[in-house]
């Protein structure tokens, strides 16, 4: 998977190369480019925003430079040799905004199918509104927010969307199995973990994670897992089917 992250900070994004996304990146796993927004901005003062139409606070990122770096991006696409049209496929162009779709697993899953993913990373009150409607043509264009809470701008939100993507690309997580049984993957959350020393100042470890008998800690691990969704967040529990919840025999 190819990923371009475009922002003003590119700094920001230096975590994409350390561990797990950064041994992708280093094995050819995953493409990943930054690209610095203000490149693109052509003025003495490398302008990326301006005072809003309408009046209010803060300042909005101007449509122009947007467009440029889109541009360029969609050009050098590994889609762009489609376009022609052959397969139709564009480039997904995300944007973490608190305005958008949740964030959930579900979407990180469905976007790690991409060949192509564009980030691009808001600052100020946001982007120009018709960066979204002009993009359209080029690419598959997704707002998405991370959460329902304020962040300076978009470089938090991609960091944590790019990694939860990343690490579902086939290869980038050793070994595949650990993938099924997290948080989410399900529907619930995950089971209580536990290593050694069995007993730890006072605190044991269940007794039936010590019995080896792995038909009974499978079970004992999908209550603990509804247990904790239906105290923690009920709120899963009414997006579920009920064979997830109820155990299987
Ligand atoms: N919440 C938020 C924000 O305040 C700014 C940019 C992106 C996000 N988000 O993706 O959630």
């Amino acid at each position: 998977m190819r990923i371009d992250v475009v922002t003003i900070f590119p700094e920001y994004l230096g975590a994409l190369d350390v561990s797990l996304i950064g041994k992708a990146r280093r094995e050819g796993l995953l493409e990943i480019r930054v690209h610095d927004l203000r490149e693109h901005a052509f003025d003495r003062h490398r302008t990326v925003d301006d005072t809003p139409y309408g009046g209010g606070a803060g300042m909005v990122m101007k449509p122009e430079p947007w467009a440029l770096a889109l541009e360029q991006i969609a050009a050098d696409s590994p889609l762009a040799l489609d376009a022609e049209g052959e397969t139709g496929r564009r480039p997904v162009l995300l944007v973490p905004t608190p305005s958008g779709q949740l964030f959930r697993q579900q979407v990180a899953q469905e976007l790690s199918a991409a060949d192509h993913l564009v980030v691009a990373c808001g600052r100020y009150e946001g982007i120009d509104e018709r960066v979204f409607h002009w993009a359209q043509e080029q690419y598959e264009v997704r707002l998405v927010s991370l959460g329902d809470y304020v962040l300076n701008g978009g470089e938090v939100a991609a960091l944590a969307m790019v990694e939860a993507i990343g690490r579902l690309v086939p290869g980038v997580v050793g070994n595949p199995e650990s993938l099924v049984e997290e948080s989410h993957s399900d529907g619930l959350l995950e089971y209580p973990v536990y290593t050694k020393p069995s007993s730890w100042r006072g605190h044991d470890v269940p007794e039936i994670l010590l019995s080896g008998d792995h038909g009974k800690i499978a079970a004992w691990r999908h209550e603990q897992q509804v247990e904790r969704t239906q105290r923690r967040r009920p709120d899963l529990l009414e997006r579920l089917d009920v064979s997830t919840v109820a155990q299987e025999d």
